[in-house]
C-alpha cells in the first residue's frame, strides 16, 4: 500500500528530473511521513469479508502511479484477498494525466510487449485477468463533474450502486481526497467519517500524498509537528495518508454548506455533447519516450517525529 501511496507523488506537476530505480527506496524513506495509517483496519477489512470480496479501485494518474496501482491490485488478487477488481475511470481526464480506460489498456499492452521478462509477464497476466473478466474497467463521466462525491447518489445513481457492491473501495490521490471531503477547509482533527458527510457506498480507503490544504483525521499534535517540520507540509506531497472508513456518519450537513452547486441536472447532461465530441477526435499514438518509466528526482523530505500510537 505504501508503494502505491508514494507513487501518487508522480503527477506531472512535481515530476522533474530523471533518476532510475529509486521508488522502493523512496517509499521506505518516506514511511515516517505517513502521518495517518489505518493499514491494519484495511487489512482487517480484506480478511474479515465473508461473501463479497470485490474491490473497486479508483486510480488517479496514468504512468508510474497507475503501474503501482495495477501492482497493488495484482497483489490483492494473487494473494486471494479479492476475486474481482473493477477499475473506475473518468470518461475524460480532469487533469491532463488522469487515468482513462485507454491508459489502462495501453499500459497493459505496452508491458506485454516489453523486452524485460518480468514486465512482459505482468502485462500478460493482467491482460488475462481483463480477458476472463476477473478485472474490468468502468468509465463514468461523474468522476470529472464539478461535484464532490456526496452528489454521486443523486447525479450518478448507477455508479453509486456499482460501488456499493464492493467490499472495499480504494481511492487514490489528492483530487479524489478533495472530492471525498468536499474541498472544505476542515480542522485537521475532524474525524474521517464526519468529513465524508454521509458518502460511504461501501467501506473505503484512501491512499493520498498531501498536495492541498484539505486534511481530515489528523490530531492537532500531529498537525503541529508537521507544520514545525515543514511549513509547506500541506502542499509539498511529502506527507502521506492511508485512511479507512466503514462507519456512516448519519447527520447530513450538506444543506449548511456555503457553496452548493448552482446548476440543474439538465445542465450536467449537457456535458454529454462535449464528451461525444472528445470521443470522435482520434488520440495521437503515444510515442516511445526515451527513459519512460524512469522516476522523478527525489528530494530529501523533511522528517516528522510522529509516534506509532499517533498515526493509528
Ligand atoms: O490528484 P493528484 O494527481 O494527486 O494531484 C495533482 C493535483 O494538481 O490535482 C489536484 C486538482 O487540481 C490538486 O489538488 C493536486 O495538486
Amino acid at each position: 500500500m505504501q508503494i502505491a501511496l508514494w507513487a501518487n507523488k508522480y503527477d506531472l506537476s512535481i515530476n522533474k528530473g530523471i533518476e532510475r530505480g529509486t521508488h522502493l527506496n523512496m517509499a521506505r524513506k518516506m514511511e515516517p511521513n505517513v502521518i495517518c495509517d489505518h493499514s491494519e483496519a484495511i487489512w482487517e477489512a480484506f480478511r474479515s469479508n465473508e461473501d463479497n470480496d470485490t474491490i473497486a479501485y479508483v486510480p488517479n494518474n496514468a504512468g508510474y502511479e497507475l503501474f503501482c496501482d495495477l501492482c497493488l491490485a495484482d497483489m490483492l488478487f494473487t494473494k486471494g484477498l479479492t476475486s474481482h477488481v473493477t477499475f473506475h475511470t473518468k470518461s475524460i481526464p480532469s487533469y491532463v494525466s488522469d487515468v482513462t480506460k485507454n491508459d489502462i489498456i495501453w499500459t497493459i499492452q505496452t508491458l506485454k510487449n516489453r523486452g524485460d521478462p518480468h514486465l512482459r509477464c505482468l502485462g500478460q497476466r493482467w491482460d488475462d485477468y481483463m480477458a476472463n473478466s476477473s478485472w474490468e474497467i468502468q468509465e463514468d463521466p461523474f468522476w470529472h463533474y464539478p461535484l464532490d462525491y456526496t452528489y454521486m447518489q443523486e447525479y450518478a445513481p448507477e455508479l453509486h450502486d456499482k460501488l456499493a457492491t464492493a467490499n472495499l473501495i480504494i481511492f487514490k490521490g489528492d483530487l479524489a481526497y478533495r472530492k471525498l471531503f468536499g474541498d472544505i477547509n476542515w480542522d485537521t482533527n475532524i474525524p474521517v467519517d464526519k468529513g465524508l458527510r454521509g458518502f460511504l457506498p461501501a467501506k473505503l480507503c484512501v491512499l493520498r500524498t498531501i498536495k492541498y490544504g484539505v486534511v481530515c483525521g489528523i490530531s492537532e499534535e500531529v498537525a503541529a509537528k508537521c507544520s514545525k517540520a515543514d511549513n509547506n507540509w500541506k502542499e509539498s506531497g511529502n506527507y502521506g495518508l492511508i485512511q479507512y472508513c466503514d462507519t456512516i456518519y448519519v447527520e447530513k450537513p450538506q444543506e449548511e454548506l456555503a457553496f452548493p452547486p448552482d446548476f440543474e441536472a439538465e445542465e450536467i447532461e449537457g456535458l454529454e455533447g462535449f464528451e461525444a465530441q472528445q470521443k470522435t477526435e482520434e488520440s495521437p499514438e503515444t510515442p516511445e519516450v526515451e527513459g519512460a518509466g524512469d522516476l522523478g528526482q527525489i528530494e530529501e523530505p523533511a522528517k516528522v517525529e510522529v509516534t506509532e500510537e499517533e498515526v493509528k
